[in-house]
């Protein structure tokens, strides 16, 4: 059976995620997907090949001031060009079957929303959409009548293992975390590690940001968080688990003490190809598990002495309305101040948890504006 052409749009195609989902549509049968938007910021000159190669009817940088550049370097094609953080939000609200959702940070909030309001699939691997507005992004979704997909690789996970099963009979999540560089080291060494050194993943190829999160497991706090908001569970059902290989990519327990797992090589095409040819499984060129030469798969408990993250996320659980926002506002803010050499890395901890104090018992933000303004109040506790 011919099948009708997926119109696609990639929100942050120039990142990581992005080029990895224009690496998966290569690899699709031709005529399988169109595409309709890609958006970028810095990067023009990559955006402009990803528009001409893939055919896109309009590209844009969320960069006002490089407008001019991109519209030259797309010159003699028939692409529309637009500049701005509106133009994104626009472009993001054109009609298509996926989005995928891959712009970092709160940035893609507001264009992966205006997504949502055209229904068709979310392909979200934006895990910040769900840490400061779970409740406002999923109300939207229903509202819409959008497809959630998660793309991030545990929850991708858990989503497959879960398809299927009686909700009821789920007894807790379990979230794999790497460890990052600094799983073995002693607190006194991680104090002067630079970002350089933070953001050398052992497994995972990704952007400069969620790199260094993963570093100071605050990539897995943030997941902890979107995990509660994305599959309705109650602090207590979510647990985290070391697993230095990146093999078993999450977990979920079973009420009759059954445990299944999704695993694969740790290659977001995996997820993302998930994502964009859902239901259906397309075939995909990554490397296949060899379990004779893996030579084994480890666990271990998360050190929350070195690793406060995983508390603050813990507390975030617990304290529910705004802590989400908060705990994500302020750790942005913090690393943004370890990039540039302001903080240390352990003082992005501390910086969370003071804007945590401050901002306690906010109520929930549940319309963007009420978002964004609880956001901009933990950048500025943070002030790194
Ligand atoms: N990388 C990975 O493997 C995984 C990523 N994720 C999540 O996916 C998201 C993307 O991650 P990743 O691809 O690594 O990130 P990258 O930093 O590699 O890419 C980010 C993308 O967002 C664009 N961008 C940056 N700032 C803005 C802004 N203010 N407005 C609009 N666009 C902007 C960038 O444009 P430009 O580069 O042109 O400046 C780029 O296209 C994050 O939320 C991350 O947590 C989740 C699981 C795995
Ligand atoms: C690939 C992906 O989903 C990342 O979020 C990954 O999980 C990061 O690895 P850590 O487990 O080290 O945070
Ligand atoms: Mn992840």
């Amino acid at each position: 059976m011919v099948q009708e052409p997926r119109s696609v749009s990639i929100l942050g195609a120039t990142g990581s995620i992005g080029v990895s989902t224009l690496d998966v549509l290569g690899h699709t049968e031709d005529g399988a997907f169109t595409v309709e938007a890609l958006t970028g910021a810095s990067n023009i000159a990559l955006l402009a090949r990803q528009a001409r190669k893939h055919k896109a009817r309009i590209a844009v940088t969320a960069d006002e001031s490089r407008y001019r550049d991109l519209k030259e370097a797309l010159s003699g094609t028939h692409i529309e060009v637009a500049a701005g953080r509106n133009a994104v939000i626009e472009a993001a609200s054109r009609p298509v079957d996926v989005t995928m959702a891959a712009i970092v940070g709160i940035a893609g909030l507001a264009p992966t929303l205006a997504a949502v309001r055209n229904g068709g699939v979310i392909a979200l691997a934006n895990k910040e959409c769900l840490v400061c507005a779970g409740r406002l992004f999923l109300n939207e979704c229903e509202a819409h009548g959008a497809t959630l997909l998660p793309v991030d690789s545990e929850h991708n996970a858990i989503y497959q293992v879960l398809a299927g099963h009686d909700r009821q009979a789920v007894e807790s999540v379990v979230l794999t975390a790497s460890g990052g560089p600094f799983r073995t080291w002693r607190r006194e060494k991680m104090a002067t590690v630079t970002a350089k050194t933070a953001a050398a993943h052992p497994n995972w190829s990704m952007g400069l940001k969620i790199s260094i999160d993963s570093a100071s497991m605050f990539n897995k706090a943030l997941e902890m968080i979107e995990a509660q908001h994305l599959f309705q569970l109650a602090p207590e059902q979510i647990e985290v688990i070391v697993h230095p290989q990146s093999i078993v990519h999450s977990m979920v327990r079973y009420r009759d003490g059954s445990v299944l797992a999704q695993l694969g090589p740790p290659d977001m095409r995996i997820p993302i190809a998930y994502a964009l040819t859902w239901p259906e499984r397309a075939p995909l060129p990554v490397e296949r598990l060899d379990f004779a030469k893996l030579a084994r798969l480890e666990f271990e408990a998360p050190d929350e002495t070195r690793f406060p993250s995983i508390a603050l996320a813990r507390r975030a659980l617990d304290e529910g309305k705004a802590a989400g926002a908060v705990l994500n506002g302020a750790k942005e803010a913090a690393l943004d101040g370890f990039i540039a050499g302001r903080i240390g890395f352990l003082d992005m901890a501390e910086r969370v948890e003071a804007a945590m104090d401050a901002l306690a018992g906010e109520p929930e933000p549940l319309a963007l504006d009420a978002v964004e303004g609880i956001d901009r109040r933990a950048r500025e506790i943070v002030k790194p």
